[in-house]
């Protein structure tokens, strides 16, 4: 891990962390200046593998995803790890792959394996004391203090505004280290948690959602550490395809789709490609002179 989370969070609050569905859309965010990066759950499951949110995709397959944005990319990633990929030793096995990959922060659910996304009805979660345990094994298992394990809680919605604040105390009494409210309703709620745990809030703000899109100066108000913008850029990115593959469709050519595209120039300085030409060139200048 080259930037801790805890680090950017000294230098931004709220800090704004968004979703990079892949290296070049990391390379695309840390251009653009931002300084927190988010791997979605959601988004490895439907962008890397055309699969619905529902805990179908494993530890390695999200491993893979991170580990290349995590070797394009410098910026302190956080990891959606769902509910651990199983019991204890998996969770343990978890956090120490995500820290072996560079990642700078995950967080870990209190669903139950066959989770669901945090804004979808019928949601069930494990007892506190399995998911206290939970934390408890992130915890044991870390190595690297800039490690940052955050605690997800989806019990609003099952079993009210009490029991997830509780639940929040009790994951940070087992050594979370930042709180994950799912699913908020309002910012009053988002007040209550803030003022509940001593540890750094984020807020989801996920489009289309159960969460008004409030933004980061409301959130600054209440208290909120992290503003999360999951899956932001992946839908305007499926948008923007949904609409390049009717057209090409309907009009047999491409010509009026250009202005919305990025350029060849754009894409090659995104990936600094002229700085790797001019290597080959003058590696191959050298190759010609030794010879
Ligand atoms: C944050 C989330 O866990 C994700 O996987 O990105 C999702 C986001 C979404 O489905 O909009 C969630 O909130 O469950
Ligand atoms: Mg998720």
């Amino acid at each position: 891990m080259k930037h801790s989370l805890f680090q950017a969070l000294k230098n931004t609050r709220p800090l704004p962390i968004v979703g990079a569905i892949n290296a070049y859309s990391a390379m695309q965010a840390g251009q653009a200046g931002h300084q927190a990066l988010y791997l979605s759950g959601a988004g490895v499951a439907n962008a890397s593998f055309g699969l619905p949110d529902l805990g179908i995709t494993s530890l390695g397959e999200v491993l893979e995803d991170a580990r290349r944005i995590t070797g394009a990319c410098d910026l302190p990633l956080l990891v959606d790890v769902d509910t651990g990929f199983g019991g204890a030793f998996n969770i343990a096995r978890t956090v120490r792959e995500m820290e072996r990959a560079g990642v700078a922060a995950i967080h870990i659910e209190d669903q139950v394996a066959q989770k669901r996304c945090g804004h979808r009805p019928n949601k069930a979660i494990v007892s506190q004391a399995e998911m206290v345990d939970r934390i408890k094994a992130a915890v044991d298992a870390r190595s690297d203090s800039r490690f940052a394990i955050m605690a997800r809680t989806d019990a609003l919605a099952v079993e009210g505004m009490a029991s997830a604040v509780a639940r929040a105390q009790a994951c940070v009494e087992a050594g979370a280290d930042m709180i994950f409210p799912e699913a908020m309703e309002s910012l009053e709620q988002y007040r209550l948690f803030c003022d509940a745990v001593k540890v750094p809030v984020l807020a989801n703000i996920t489009e289309f959602g159960k969460t008004p899109l409030f933004s980061q100066r409301e959130l600054k108000a209440v208290g909120v550490a992290m503003v999360l913008y999951p899956l932001s850029a992946f839908r305007a990115m499926s948008r923007a395809a949904e609409t390049v593959y009717r057209h090409i469709l309907s009009e047999g050519e491409q010509s009026g789709l250009l202005e919305q595209m990025q350029t060849r120039e754009q894409l090659y300085q995104t990936l600094d490609y002229h700085c790797y030409e001019a290597k080959l060139d003058a590696l191959f200048a050298q190759g010609g002179k030794d010879e």
